[in-house]
Parts: C-alpha cells; sequence; structure tokens
C-alpha cells in the first residue's frame, strides 16, 4: 500500500478495511489504491452492514486512540524523517503473502548482518502497511537472511544521524511501525537464528513468539553502545519477562541463549537440531500452523480480542471483545459448526 503521509487517515483506514468495511466519510477517505489494496472487502452498506460499521467504527476508534502513539499534533513529522531515512540506503525488506496465510517478513542485509539502514526502516514501514491491508492474513514469520537475524540498527547511519532531535525522530518512526506490527491481526513469530542483537533484538519483542535455533542469542546491546532501547523494546520486554527479567536483560546486556530464553519466558520454543535455513524456517512454520489453523476471520479475531485486553483498559477492551464477538456470532464459520453434531473431546 503506498504511503499517504498521513498516519491517523491511514490508520483508521487501515481498521476498517481489516473490519472489512470501505467507506467514504467526513474527516477521512479511502483512496482508490486503498480500496483496491482491500478490494476483497469493499461492499455496499445494507443496514445491517450500517450497524456493524456503528459497533465497529467503535471498536476502531478505541484502538485508533493507542495505534497512533505520534500523531501529527504531537509535532512529528513522518515525512521529514523519511526523507532523512531514505538519505542511507541499502539491504531490503522483503515480504512474501503465502497462500496458506502465513506471510513471511525478511530483513535483508547480509553483507551488514542484516543491520536495519535507513532505506529498510522505511522499507518495514511500507510492508506493515501491506499487511494491514491482507484480509486473508493469518500469521507471520519475521526472519533474518542468510541464517542470521538483525545487528540493530546499521551503525553508519547512527553515527550521521546522530544528533538527539534527530534521534529521537527515528526512534518515533521505528515505535510506529513496531507498534503497528505487533497490532496486526495475525499471529506473528520471530524465527531467531544467529544474533538478534540492539534493534533487532526490539525487533523479536513486536512479535507476538519467539522461537530461537540452537546458538542463537537475543542481546540487548544497547548498554554497550550508551543508549537504552528506543524502538519500544523495553516496553515490551518488561510485559513479556516482567521488570525483573528485563532489568538484568539491560542492566548486564546478558547474551539470552535458548536455554535462559526458555527459562526468563523471553522464548517459547527452541528449534531442533539442523541448523539449514530452510529446515528452521519449515519448523517455524509447522509451529506457527497450530494456531493458525481455521478460518481467518476467526483466527483474526481472536489476535484482536487478545490485543485489546493487552492494551485497553477492562471495560473498553469488554467492550471490544464484545464488538469483535458480534461480528463472529451467526457468522459462516459459526454456522457451519452449529449444523454439525460438534463435540469437544
Ligand atoms: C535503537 C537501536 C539501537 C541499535 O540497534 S545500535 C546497533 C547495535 N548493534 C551492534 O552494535 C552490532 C555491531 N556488530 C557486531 O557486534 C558484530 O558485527 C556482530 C553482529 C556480532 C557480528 O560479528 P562477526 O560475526 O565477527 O562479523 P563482523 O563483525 O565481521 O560483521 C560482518 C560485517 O557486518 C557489519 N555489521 C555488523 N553489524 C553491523 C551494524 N549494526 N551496522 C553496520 N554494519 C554492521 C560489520 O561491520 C562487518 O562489515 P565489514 O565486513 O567489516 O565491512
Amino acid at each position: 500500500m503506498p504511503s499517504c503521509g498521513c498516519h491517523s487517515k491511514m490508520q483508521l483506514t487501515g481498521i476498517l478495511v481489516n473490519l472489512g468495511i470501505c467507506f467514504r466519510g467526513k474527516g477521512f477517505m479511502v483512496t482508490p489504491q486503498q480500496i483496491s489494496a482491500g478490494a476483497d472487502s469493499v461492499m455496499v452498506l445494507s443496514a445491517a452492514k450500517w450497524h456493524l460499521l456503528r459497533r465497529s467504527v467503535t471498536w476502531g476508534r478505541i484502538l485508533l486512540r493507542h495505534e497512533s502513539i505520534y500523531p501529527p499534533s504531537s509535532g512529528f513529522e513522518e515525512e521529514e524523517i523519511r526523507e532523512k531515512l531514505l538519505a542511507f540506503p541499502g539491504g531490503s525488506v522483503d515480504l512474501v503473502k503465502q497462500d496458506s496465510g502465513i506471510a513471511v517478513l525478511t530483513v535483508n542485509n547480509p553483507s551488514r548482518m542484516n543491520a536495519f539502514s535507513g532505506s529498510m526502516m522505511v522499507e518495514l514501514e511500507e510492508r506493515v502497511g501491506q499487511l494491514e491491508g491482507w484480509m486473508e492474513g493469518k500469521g507471520l514469520v519475521v526472519q533474518g537472511a542468510a541464517g542470521t537475524f538483525c545487528s540493530g540498527s546499521d551503525l553508519n547511519a547512527v553515527r550521521a544521524i546522530s544528533s538527539p532531535q534527530d534521534g529521537v525522530k527515528m526512534c518515533m518512526f521505528m515505535q510506529n511501525t513496531l507498534t503497528r506490527l505487533l497490532r496486526l491481526p495475525l499471529f506473528s513469530v520471530a524465527l531467531v537464528e544467529g544474533r538478534a542483537l540492539g534493534g533487532g533484538a526490539e525487533l523479536t519483542t513486536a512479535c507476538d513468539f519467539r522461537l530461537m535455533s540452537p546458538g542463537s542469542v537475543i542481546q540487548f546491546v544497547h548498554k554497550h553502545m550508551g543508549l537504552v532501547p528506543g524502538w519500544g523494546g523495553a516496553t515490551r520486554l518488561v510485559g513479556i519477562v516482567g521488570s525483573q527479567n528485563a532489568l538484568r536483560m539491560l542492566g548486564g546486556s546478558l547474551k539470552v541463549d535458548p536455554e535462559m530464553g526458555l527459562q526468563t519466558g523471553l522464548a517459547d520454543g527452541v528449534l531442533e537440531g539442523s541448523p539449514a535455513e530452510a529446515c528452521a524456517f519449515l519448523q517455524a512454520e509447522r509451529w506457527l500452523t497450530c494456531y493458525t489453523q481455521g478460518p481467518a476471520p476467526v483466527i483474526r479475531a481472536i489476535k484482536k480480542v487478545v490485543m485489546s485486553g493487552r492494551e485497553l483498559p477492562l471495560e473498553a477492551s469488554l467492550r471490544a471483545e464484545r464488538d469483535v464477538f458480534g461480528t463472529l456470532w451467526g457468522g459462516p464459520a459459526n454456522l457451519q459448526v452449529l449444523a454439525s453434531k460438534t463435540k469437544h473431546k
């Protein structure tokens, strides 16, 4: 999906498109490109759909408040930082959407151990936008190219963007992108082979799950760089492993191997033996399939209600859960099961 340069419009559109609704209204407009990105979900609104829309907008509004971490009114000029980042090219972030409903996002800059150049940060944001408009999606594997995950920011770009103001803008850009990545209505897993360092470690926390291959390491090296995480990684890490473990991992710049990953809850699984890349990927994909089997609307709804529970205050989360529930009750998947004699043995 091309960037329209206005975060809040695009994100609201993303939410509505995710919910299967496209419309024009005061204050926001769906562009033809965005409509074509979600073309299969464009529909003429019947009375029932308007009812659904009203409920969905309530849910969307709640999430929207959280989704745009730094709205334009906060002084964050996304276009300005995008321009600056594009001045540091190299590598790519590649996306393959598979028919299975599982997409693969590859951080691809092997000559620099998959470090994020400026243009890769911009590409990551664009890929997340494409995933937001993918209605068939159920799962996502995030991996690094050539057998290692990601060594964080490209140090050449870091040196060049050394003013605190520009550093903070880059950090806001990445926080927005990684928050949107984590909020995708897909079950996501970081496949960690080799090293996930600095911003690479932060990227792993923007997935729902982390799978580590034997010999791999997740390390928040920020302290050694005279930094703290800035891409939202500290905030998410506390949620994943708790503040005690986060203090240890950040304060000691611990090399978290698969064993420690499992002990602390940072890793959700360890892959078996063979270091062959294809094999690790297949293992991760198989692991994810346990959660992505079933109709896309149901899988996506599960992620949405968990996301609401994680991010919203109790009453708002309960309302969000009700709204998402309403999109499934009496729907095709529900009716199909009710028509058969179901036993959960
Ligand atoms: C808020 C975000 C904070 C951040 O992410 S700050 C960045 C944190 N990351 C780092 O400091 C990683 C620094 N790199 C390393 O420690 C090591 O290169 C690493 C990843 C352990 C790999 O070590 P080795 O296996 O010995 O390989 P190597 O050092 O020869 O690296 C191969 C080539 O990759 C390059 N590289 C690795 N990490 C990079 C980075 N982050 N930015 C730019 N270039 C990077 C490295 O310079 C080397 O290039 P060359 O072959 O010398 O041209």
